[in-house]
């Protein structure tokens, strides 16, 4: 096996406005109020490697930093330190609906997202009419996606990200907005995915789900991690069960 993804002391820092009033600010500088501290440590030191075909759930409580790592990996973000390896390509369903245009309607989204994620215009026309399926959606294809619910983007966002065919495949809470049904499809794609060998590194609060869906488990706590382990224990160390 070789490894697919590896994160070297990655640190990523974000600077924290505080929004005052004025009436706030005279009084502050009335009393000589010192600055509350206006950096946040969102990932500190950060090191892992994950193999090729491994089902990765990224886990920890509100804030500790998975999305922040995963728009890492993704490259949406940058990191103030730190490296980044990656073989192979990769999607990310991390913000939904983030390469879509509002003004834009569902099919034009589809060929602008497809090219935003790699594919060329042959394997978007090849691919369209599985992406129409799989996102059973058809009636509102050509509306503008402004218009869409939000379950209607995340399914859109979804299918086009599953048809790229990447060899990394970053999830974050795909099922945070999706209704039943559509949640057990994707869940299957993920499945899959896995059973194809694909590298995934899935980010959910459901977490009997992720953990019976995954391979292993990441622990971060304040932008750490603390632990990496079977996925069970993980979640049981998450609700203090050990
Ligand atoms: N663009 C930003 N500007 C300032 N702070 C940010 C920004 N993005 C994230 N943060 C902060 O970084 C920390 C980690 O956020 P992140 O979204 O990575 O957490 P998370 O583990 O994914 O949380 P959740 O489970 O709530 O989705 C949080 O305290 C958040 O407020």
């Amino acid at each position: 096996m070789s490894a697919s993804i590896v994160v070297e002391d990655l640190v990523k820092t974000f600077r924290i406005k505080h929004v005052r009033s004025l009436k706030e600010i005279a009084a502050r500088a009335v009393r000589g109020a010192s600055e509350r501290p206006n950096a946040f440590t969102a990932l500190d030191d950060v090191t892992l490697s994950i193999e090729e075909g491994e089902t990765v759930a990224l886990l920890g409580f509100n804030g500790s930093g998975k999305s922040t790592l995963l728009k890492c990996i993704s490259g949406v973000l940058t990191p103030d330190e730190g490296r980044i390896g990656l073989r192979g390509s990769v999607a990310g369903l991390i913000e939904v609906g983030a390469g879509f245009h509002p003004d834009l309607t569902g099919r034009e989204n589809v060929y602008l997202n497809g090219a935003i994620l790699g594919m060329s215009e042959a394997a978007i026309d090849a691919a369209f009419d599985s992406i129409v399926d799989f996102s059973e959606i058809p009636d509102f294809i050509d509306t503008e996606v402004k218009f869409y619910s939000s379950g209607m983007f995340l399914r859109l966002a979804f299918a086009v990200a599953v048809h790229t065919d990447p060899d990394i495949f970053l999830v974050d809470e795909i099922l945070a907005v999706g209704d039943e049904p559509f949640q057990r499809k994707c869940i299957d794609r993920i499945k899959e995915l896995r059973d194809e060998h694909k590298t995934l590194v899935i980010v959910s609060h459901d977490l009997n789900m992720v953990a019976d869906l995954c391979t292993r488990g990441i622990l971060l706590e304040h932008g750490r991690v603390v632990m990496d382990d079977e996925p069970h224990a993980v979640v049981r160390r998450m609700r203090g069960e050990e």
